[in-house]
């Protein structure tokens, strides 16, 4: 049922927020002071909801300490903004917090909670994190999408060259370069629909990201009827629903004719699953959509992101875009074409995406935990159901850990023994522990080779004339951490013969 939001109805709303929002007056502790605060909770989700929430967040942080507990809403949460404290949940009490929460937007679009990332901790999880690992997202499977990378790679470098020197949007066509690569990987082809399909996962993942004032307040049922939530949700959902079923059937009719030697997309791979049985929990066509949804949730608007953010720091950084190209120029000594096996001796190529995870991490507060079993951290006992953030952002940029946070300086990593695979605390790009991200070397992979295919085919200049300390680069959040505004670049051809 939609409910068409009469004022009064609006006002009344206003009016029982702020009533339950006395009534849970946010008791905010300062572990480290170990002294209790109590704020009026509105001015804080309010400002959740105006600026970036992990901009947000860290300011609290830094007046109220690294662990912070926190009602948004009607939501017991703990703020995490130390690597000390996200080892304790990640590491040392993983099992513990490797729940993640229910939120309404996730229970609309993910299936009822039977995709990965945000399935209950347990069997089903457990066998369908496994399909991941070993079948989907292996080091192997991502290596037999080498050719997908390297011929959309080569398009790109096409439709660049074909621009003539003209002020190009690099975020347009980045976006357009990973939505081909993550179809092909996928279905084994471009996907119908491509475009709105990829929109709908946008909008979806962005309403899911937990600020949703319905899910700041699930008990009040009634509130993502009267705000339109649910009915934005559900049309998503509906909208989904129908591509995902689409090319499912497509995919099915094509399958019929197999080809000996064909690689095998990742749909293939979850049909044969699907049909060939023996797993405990039989896949039924909702989970494999729910892990399609992960896949392009996660593989699409993640490299995007760091291609324009590494771009965008080289461009404010001349001496480093020069460092770069170097490298990768050097390395192909004036031949055409790139190919993946190129990348893997950049060195410098891959200072420069570790950096930039450090200082634009997709996901800047990973994808939040839920407590399962009662612990206690830093001296608080934390019931079961608080929800955690970790504001992995804010940690990559603590000067306790880091020298120079804010200045873009890919070398730091250099002599550095630092992972970004989870080991490493005060450095989470990719999350850590039980529920780390599964598809860090597809990600990595699909972000490599068209940068530096952009690296070495092209010089590049900001357009009119622009400095580079007049690059904006303000940040969006939502699906995940994205520039504000497009990146607009000139790109000058690379004339191999004039180097020597
Ligand atoms: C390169 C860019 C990527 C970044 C920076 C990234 C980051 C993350 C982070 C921070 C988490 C949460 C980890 C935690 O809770 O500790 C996560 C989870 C996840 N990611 Fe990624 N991701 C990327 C690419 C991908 C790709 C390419 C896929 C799939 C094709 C993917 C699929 C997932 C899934 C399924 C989860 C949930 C895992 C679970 O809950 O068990 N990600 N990702």
């Amino acid at each position: 049922m939609e409910i068409h939001m009469p004022y009064t109805l609006l006002i009344l709303l206003f009016f029982f927020i702020i009533i339950t929002t006395i009534a849970f007056k946010c008791l905010i502790s300062n572990k480290n002071k170990n002294q209790p605060w109590k704020l009026p909770l509105f001015g804080h989700i309010h400002h959740l909801l105006a600026s970036p929430p992990h901009h947000a967040l860290k300011t609290l942080a830094e007046k109220h300490g690294p662990i912070v507990h926190l009602q948004l809403g009607h939501v017991s949460t703990l703020l995490i903004s130390s690597s000390h404290f996200a080892k304790e949940i990640m590491k040392t009490h993983d099992l513990s917090f490797a729940n993640r929460p229910k939120l309404l937007t996730v229970e609309l679009i993910a299936y009822n909670y039977t995709d990965i990332a945000f399935a209950p901790y347990g069997d089903y999880w457990r066998q369908m994190r496994k399909i991941c690992v070993l079948e989907l997202l292996s080091a192997k499977k991502v290596e037999s999408f080498r050719s997908v990378r390297e011929q959309v790679s080569w398009d790109l470098l096409d439709s660049i060259t074909m621009q003539r020197s003209k002020a190009v949007n690099l975020t347009e066509m980045i976006s357009i370069v990973m939505n081909t690569i993550i179809c092909r990987v996928v279905v084994g082809r471009g996907c119908r629909d491509q475009e709105m399909l990829l929109k709908l996962i946008n909008d979806a993942v962005h309403l899911s990201s937990g600020f949703d004032v319905a899910d700041l307040f699930p008990s009040v049922k009634v509130l993502p009827l009267i705000t339109g939530t649910r009915r934005k949700m559900m049309k998503i959902r509906k909208e989904l629903d129908k591509i995902f079923d689409r090319i499912i059937s497509d995919h099915q009719e094509r399958r019929r004719v197999k080809c000996e030697n064909e690689n095998e997309d990742l749909l293939s791979v979850l049909l044969r699953l699907k049909y060939d049985g023996g797993l405990e929990f039989p896949l039924t066509f909702d989970n494999i959509k729910g892990v399609m949804l992960d896949v392009f949730a996660g593989g699409t608007d993640n490299p995007s992101a760091i291609v324009q953010w590494a771009m965008s720091e080289l461009l404010r950084n001349p001496k480093e875009m020069k460092k770069a190209q170097a490298e990768v120029r050097q390395v192909l000594k004036g031949r055409q074409k790139i190919h993946e096996s190129d990348v893997q001796g950049l060195e410098y190529l891959k200072l420069v995406i570790k950096e930039t995870l450090r200082l634009h991490p997709p996901l800047p507060l990973l994808v939040p935990r839920e407590c399962r079993e009662e612990c206690e951290i830093g001296g608080c006992r934390i019931p079961i159901k608080t929800k955690v953030i970790i504001n992995a952002w804010k940690i990559a940029r603590d000067p306790d850990y880091w020298i120079d946070p804010e200045s873009f300086i890919p070398e730091r990593f250099s002599e550095s023994r630092i992972s970004m695979m989870g080991t490493d605390f005060e450095y989470l790009p990719f999350g850590a522990g039980r529920r780390m991200c599964p598809g860090s070397l597809l990600g990595l992979a699909n972000t490599e080779l068209p940068l530096a295919m952009l690296l070495y085919h092209f010089n590049w200049e900001l357009p009119d004339g622009a400095k580079p300390e007049d690059l904006d680069m303000s940040e969006s959040f939502g699906a995940s951490l994205k520039r504000k505004n497009d990146l607009l670049v000139v790109p000058i051809p690379y004339d191999s013969s004039t180097d020597h």
